[in-house]
This record gives C-alpha cells, structure tokens and sequence, in this order.
C-alpha cells in the first residue's frame, strides 16, 4: 500500500527495530469480526463462529452478509476486532449512566447496551446529523431498550448533564491511521500536522466531557490511530490539567501497552493500551482508562416528564390490549408524531437536539396508533399477541418492500413476522395478505 513518506520516516523514527512488521501489516488484508446479540432471544443463526475472540464472549473473526436476516433483524453487529476491546475496557455494569460522546455508527454503543443488559442509561450522542440517524438505525436495529439518542455538540450537552455520568466513553475523531488498510483514500487526509489539529479537537471534547463526569467516574478514552500526539499525549494532557489517574486496563495475546517515552515520560502512560496491526490481530487502536479523583456531590438535573394526553393514553391502551400481553412500557412520551417509552432517568429534553428520547412504540394515527418499526425489534416476543413465522425467502420480500401473501384464515391484525427465530418487523394481515410495514427508506433487495 501507498503510503505518505512522512508517515513512513515519523514511524520509522518511533518503532525502530519493530518498523519494518509495522509497515509490511499495511499490505496485509483488513481484518473483520462481528458480534452476535445477547439482548435478543435465541435464534437459529445461519453463521460462522469458528473463530471466537478472546476478549469479547460473543465476538468472533469473519466477514458478514449486511444483507441478511441476521443483519437486519440485529442479531449481530459487524465490527472490527480491536474496536470490541474499547467497550470491554468500559466495563459497563447494570445499572450505570453511561455516556457514548462520539457514538456514530454505534459499534461500541451497541456493545456497551448488550454489556448493560438493557439495565441502566446509556446516551449514545454523535455530533454529524447524518451519522447520527445511521447511528439510529444501529441500535433501533439490536433492541436496546430505552435508549436515548442525541446529536448534539459537546459543548451543549454539558449544559444539560452536569457532573452526571458514571461512564464517558469518548471514542475520538482522529486522523484514523487504523483505518489506512481497510479505507484507503483515509491516507488521502494525513499530513504531517494532521495528528496536532485532531490533538487540539479532543482536548476540546475532553474538556467537556469531564464537566458530564460524576466525581469518582471514568472515562474511558479511545482512537483507531497510532499517532502518540492524539494518544500518549493525549493522556498525558489530561492527568496533567485534572484530577484524574490513569487505570491498568488487563491486556490479551498481542497488545502492547502505550509508550511513555512517546509523551511526557509518566510511567503510568504504561498502563495504557496499544493494538498495532503487526503484533495483534485487528487494524489498531489506543485505549485508555482514567478514574476521577473528585469528591462531591453528582449534579442536579430536571428530569423529563411523561407528557402523554388523556385520549393518547386511551388510544395506547386500546392498542395494547388487543396487541401486546402483559407490557406495560412506562413512562410514555408523545415525540413528534411518535409514541414512545423513556428511561425515567433522562433530563428534560428541552434544547437538546434528540434524533431518539428512548423506544418507539409506535406512530399516532387519528383515533389509533400503529406498531413502530423499532418495537419489532426491541419487544420480547412473548409479549406479543399475534406471531407468525416467515421463511427466509418471505423475509426478501418483506424487506423489498412487497406484500406477501398467506393463509386466507387468518384473523385480521398487527402480527410480528419471525424469521428462523428472529423478529424482522410487523405486518398487517388482511385477507390473505401480509401488508408491509418496513420502513420504506430501509428498503433493500437481498
Ligand atoms: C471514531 S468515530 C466513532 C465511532 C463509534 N464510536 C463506533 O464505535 O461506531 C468518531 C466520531 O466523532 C464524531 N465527531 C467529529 N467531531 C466531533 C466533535 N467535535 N465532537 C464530538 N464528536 C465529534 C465523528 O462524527 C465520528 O462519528
């Protein structure tokens, strides 16, 4: 691969001996995991799980179909391999508030929600409109339950969350030198002083970030490049100008740990971790994880209230009742035109950019409401009265957009259409048709 040359001598100079592996790595092929998702039920996955990864219990080596019931339905997440390390470092526990800072697309969110087990807070926000609604689409498509998901500036969001986290996650914008072998125009923006000007942008989110942190927090901090000013330094930076120390993360077969010659010399930079491309079986990353030496007080927050008028409430129980059994998704909030359920732990929502306040239940019709696409994929399916299962070729025509004919006896209704196990949308039997109801611009052919 075609590499910048000041690229090549800046690495030459810091890896020494090691340079030689770290450049050849380049020309090898860009390495593929996914994830399978334990928030669903089991299913009868058609994939390959031969290759499991170490440190992740439900993450294995191999290249999926993005267009396969698997996929669709959220059954697993396509990730590369040393990206699943940074949710582990996280180490979620039910129950927490978790922050995703720079959450888009939505691999570690999705990872931290199944780490979570669909208990606690998690905020996935992602600051670019456009990536924010793929961000959406990710975590409608795993079924996390409540999740609230926002597009906002750092700036702004500390407004609204002071002192409130127990976790931040920022996964950082950086000049992506782990992501050269899989995306090669990335090389197209590296310059020499490209690594210093995205240096200055994650001080500034840093710097926001900790306002969000609770005193005694973490923040767990990462980047899929090698570049020591958008790492070490990085780190060095922030125990330098706050209260922080930084946390032995445990290592796995191939990962180094960060280099404190290649900041400030501060031992504890040791305590860091790198995964290059030569030594570990993934494109690269730097993770870091740093404990909050404050005391005090968690801030203080106004926290949304349910907002649902007397006649919703009764159109949501109408639909419920002939739908659902025993569901009873709480608190209720009307959003635009959509119904939905939220943590009870979120902040009024007032001046925040929200692309989603938690699960959408379901899209307000006149006098009656009709089963949102994400509910398909977040509700056990116990808890829905009318199932039906589809085969795999039923399930092309579903996601195409087509209807699909069945039974003529079956009862009029919503229905949850089940494919080998997993739930892939609703549909509306009328006489012997599968009306579709997949969202029309996810449409796809398979
Ligand atoms: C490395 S990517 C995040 C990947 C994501 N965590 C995942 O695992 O799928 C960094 C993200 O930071 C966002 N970003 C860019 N500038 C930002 C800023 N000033 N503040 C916060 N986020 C920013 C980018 O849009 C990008 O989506």
């Amino acid at each position: 691969m075609e590499l910048p040359e000041k690229f090549k001598s800046k690495y030459k100079r810091l890896l020494g001996e090691e340079y030689e592996n770290f450049i050849k790595s380049f020309d090898e092929e860009a390495d593929h995991g996914f994830r399978i998702n334990h928030l669903k039920p089991k299913a009868n996955l058609q994939i390959n799980t031969k290759e499991p990864i170490e440190y992740v219990d439900n993450g294995f080596i191999g290249k999926i179909d993005g267009k396969s019931a698997e996929h669709q339905s959220g059954y697993i997440y396509s990730q590369e391999p040393s990206a699943m390390f940074v949710a582990q470092v996280a180490d979620p526990k039910p129950g927490e508030k978790i922050l995703d800072l720079c959450a888009a697309p939505g691999g570690k969110s999705t990872q931290l929600a199944s780490l979570m087990n669909n208990q606690g807070l998690l905020v996935s926000n992602e600051i670019d409109r456009g990536r924010a609604k793929i961000l959406v689409e990710n975590i409608e498509r795993f079924g996390v339950k409540n999740p609230l998901i926002l597009n906002e500036d750092p700036a702004n969001l500390s407004k609204h969350f002071k002192k409130y986290f127990d976790k931040i996650l920022i996964d950082a914008p950086c000049s992506g030198e782990g992501m050269f072998r899989k995306n090669h125009d990335a090389t197209n923006y590296w310059s020499e002083d490209y690594p210093k000007e995205c240096a200055t942008l994650q001080r500034e989110i840093i710097k926001k970030a900790v306002k969000m942190l609770k005193p005694g927090g973490q923040i767990i901090y990462s980047t899929c490049t090698f570049a020591p000013e958008e790492d070490e330094q990085i780190i060095a930076w922030l125990v330098d100008n706050y209260n922080f120390k930084i946390l032995p993360i445990e290592k796995f077969k191939g990962m180094s740990s960060g280099r404190p010659a290649w900041a400030n010399g501060n031992p504890d930079l040791s305590k860091t971790v790198r995964l290059f491309p030569h030594l570990f079986r993934g494109d690269g990353h730097f993770v870091a994880k740093l404990q909050s030496l404050d005391d005090g007080k968690i801030g203080k927050i106004k926290y949304q209230r349910s907002n649902v008028s007397g006649n919703l409430k009764k159109d949501w129980e109408k639909f419920n009742y002939d739908n659902f059994v025993n569901f009873d998704p709480h608190p209720l909030l009307k959003f635009g035109e959509t119904l939905y359920s939220f943590n009870p732990e979120i902040p009024d929502l007032n001046g925040l950019k929200v692309m989603r306040p938690g699960t959408p239940l379901g899209q307000i019709k006149k006098n009656r409401i009709e089963p949102a696409y994400g509910l398909a994929l977040e509700i056990n399916p116990e808890h829905v009265k009318n199932k039906l299962n589809i085969t795999r070729d039923e399930w092309k025509l579903y996601v195409h957009g087509d209807t699909i004919p069945t039974d003529s006896n079956l009862e009029k209704g919503w229905y949850l259409l089940i494919c080998d196990g997993m739930s892939i949308g609703f549909g509306k039997v009328v006489s012997g048709t599968i009306k579709n109801f997949f969202p029309k611009g996810l449409r796809f052919k398979a």
